[in-house]
């Protein structure tokens, strides 16, 4: 699987404006002739929660179409990190992956808000996971905050997920916490994490990237890239088949002692 990871800035309340460097990187990508296209967190309208009514995408008509449009027209499969998005009057932080065919294929609402950013003020928290298929290779996809969350992790591994997409909008001031726990999800459950962090900044916050792609054995592929721009990699999904019977974590995990 052959990835662009887009460590873009985002404007903050520039929705248009990102909508349209969004389209741009993705038709730079795809000269590299890669499978899977991912971009970081709430990318229409960064962190501006005070301007939702105004900005979010009315069921996010406009990102799928965009999305959806590229996909089909490169024959490349997307994840959509998250945009801002307005349904029946409730506001979300929403992930939406288009397959090769242009298909939709899920539609994700960030399940734990973050209250130090007042997230949980502006927005409605999602009610189900994401498992979906990329070229018939099962994925996860969580977002920013859902990774403090192990559980949450393990409920799409479980599910059959071999590679875990994590979009972000992680500051820098606490980007040790977020190499650390890339990492140990990664080990913890034995498949790759490939997660997308911005640059840039906002009022109240400076990002400093550190996008990473990391391996099942834990080994990491791609870190501590500040610039913004898209970094490329391939990753081999038989490294996750490897590991998992080299060391059977989940044959031997002790559900009788615990429930997830
Ligand atoms: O957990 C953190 O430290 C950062 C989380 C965050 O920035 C977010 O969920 O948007």
């Amino acid at each position: 699987m052959k990835l662009a990871i887009v460590q873009m800035d985002i404007l903050f309340g520039e929705s248009e404006k990102n909508y349209q460097a969004v389209e741009k990187y993705i038709e730079e990508a795809v000269k590299s002739d890669v499978d899977v296209i991912v971009f970081p967190e709430m990318w229409n309208t960064a962190y501006a929660l005070d301007r939702l009514s105004e900005l979010a995408d009315e069921n996010g008509l406009k990102t799928k179409e965009i999305l959806s449009r590229l996909a089909k027209k490169h024959n490349v499969n997307i994840v959509g990190g998250s945009v801002a998005t307005k349904k029946e009057n409730r506001f979300y932080n929403t992930m939406y992956v288009s397959d090769r065919n242009g298909n939709i294929i899920a539609e994700y609402d960030k399940a734990h808000l973050f209250k130090l950013m007042d997230e949980h003020l502006f927005m409605e928290q999602g009610q189900r996971d994401n498992v979906f298929e990329l070229d018939g290779i099962v994925c996860g996809g969580v977002i920013c905050y859902d990774l403090r969350f192990p559980e949450w992790i393990r409920v799409h591994t479980l599910a059959g997920a071999k590679v875990i997409f994590v979009p972000a909008e992680w500051p820098k001031l606490r980007i040790d916490h977020w190499q650390l726990l890339l990492q140990a999800r990664a080990i913890e459950n034995q498949c790759f994490v490939v997660a997308v962090n911005r640059v840039g900044t906002d009022p109240n916050n400076e990002f400093n990237g550190h996008s990473m792609v990391i391996a099942p054995w834990g080994e990491v592929m791609l870190s501590k890239k500040t610039g913004e721009g898209i970094y490329y990699l391939e990753i081999n999904l038989q490294e996750v088949e490897d590991v998992r019977n080299r060391i059977p974590i989940y044959e031997d995990r002790r559900t009788d002692l615990y429930k997830s």
